[in-house]
């Protein structure tokens, strides 16, 4: 079952069936923190089902300019340094105080480097209202000897709360400049938080779909980063689109056969998502452009560059 048209929501959840007003907190001002928080807020504007204000928990950081990244939110409604030229939305409102930050909120967006979650939840551990909701955009997960652990169940264990994860074929700078992009979220039995979310994220060039099964959505946003090192190497080694898309089929069933070892109620169909075959895609075409941009260089041209230097016009 999955639903992505948040007009037939409408009658579900209404303000008065809730009596209060959802109050957002990002926690996370990267790049796609910044891009998340901007889409909130188009829809925190407009719907009476959220206040206006959308927080967003800045790692504070000083810019070139001297002046604080937080002040320097605040006053332009612009992060120069993760979203430089993006206009982030008149009502949001970057906070380097984690503890303030949350202090109100009733939903809570995750989207920071996944290294830092852990250090995150010990400072909001006692300092949320027990009954927030939770969501994840953070793609990675734990690995120990003893096992894998989701990022999702990271923050749920921590600050025991529900947590529902979205994640896509998602890059945040394209999203920016309101190209128009899929996203899934995935959740675990809570239907109505589910199509909250999905109402708080979609626009019109953002359309997200939800499915009930939050490990199957997480766990795609994780493993396609380790095909997309492998369509990596078929670009430096100039292998061509056939030995590519080998790679992008043979690496989707590879997913899914690990994501069902690990989590035997991953659904097939989640793969067929944003979160699955999309975002694999996506990543793997990134993986090409980014390198060769960065490097001044032709995709062929990727590996033999480390041995003979810059690409000088002959390869393929
Ligand atoms: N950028 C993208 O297009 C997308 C990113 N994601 C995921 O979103 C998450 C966040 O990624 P981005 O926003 O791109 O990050 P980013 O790389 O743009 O920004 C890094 C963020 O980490 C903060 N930071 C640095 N040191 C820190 C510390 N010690 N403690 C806490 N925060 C610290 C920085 O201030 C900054 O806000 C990641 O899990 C990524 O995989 C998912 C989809 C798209
Ligand atoms: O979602 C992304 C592209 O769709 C980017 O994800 P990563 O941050 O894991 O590279």
């Amino acid at each position: 079952m999955s639903f992505g048209d948040t007009s037939a929501f409408q009658d579900g959840i209404t303000t008065s069936s809730l009596n209060v007003k959802d109050r957002i907190t990002v926690i996370g001002s990267g790049n796609w923190g910044s891009v998340a928080a901007r889409l909130i807020a188009i829809n925190t504007r407009t719907s009476p089902l959220f206040h206006d204000e959308v927080r967003i928990w800045v790692f504070e950081e000083i810019l070139p300019s001297g002046e604080k990244l937080t002040n320097a939110i605040n006053k332009y409604k612009e992060n120069k340094k993760y979203l430089p030229g993006v206009n982030l939305g008149p009502n949001v409102v970057a906070d380097p105080d984690i503890r303030s930050a949350v202090k109100d909120a009733t939903m809570l967006v995750f989207v920071t480097p996944h290294q830092f979650i852990e250090g995150i939840c010990k400072d909001l551990k006692g300092k949320i209202k027990p009954s927030v909701k939770g969501i994840s955009l953070i793609k990675g997960m734990e690995v120990k000897e003893s096992g894998v652990t989701l990022i999702s169940n990271k923050i749920r264990k921590s600050l025991g709360i529900e947590c529902s994860v979205l994640m896509g074929a998602n890059i945040a700078n394209e999203i920016a400049e309101e190209m128009f992009s899929e996203a899934t979220v995935g959740y675990k039995g809570n239907k109505t938080i589910a199509q909250k979310w999905v109402q708080l994220f979609s626009t019109p060039y953002f359309s997200v779909t939800a499915v009930p099964d939050v490990e199957g959505v997480e766990i795609c946003g994780t493993l396609k980063n380790v095909v997309a090192i492998a369509a990596g190497l078929v670009d430096g080694l100039g292998m061509g689109s056939n030995t590519k898309a080998a790679i992008m089929r043979i690496g989707l069933k590879e997913m899914r056969y690990l994501a069902r070892l690990l989590f035997p109620t991953v659904n097939d169909t989640t793969f067929f998502e944003s979160c699955g075959v999309a975002d694999l895609i996506t990543t793997c075409l990134l993986e090409t452009l980014a390198w060769t941009k960065e490097n001044g260089l032709c995709p062929s041209s990727k590996i033999n560059a480390f041995h003979n230097g810059p690409c000088n016009g002959n390869c393929r």
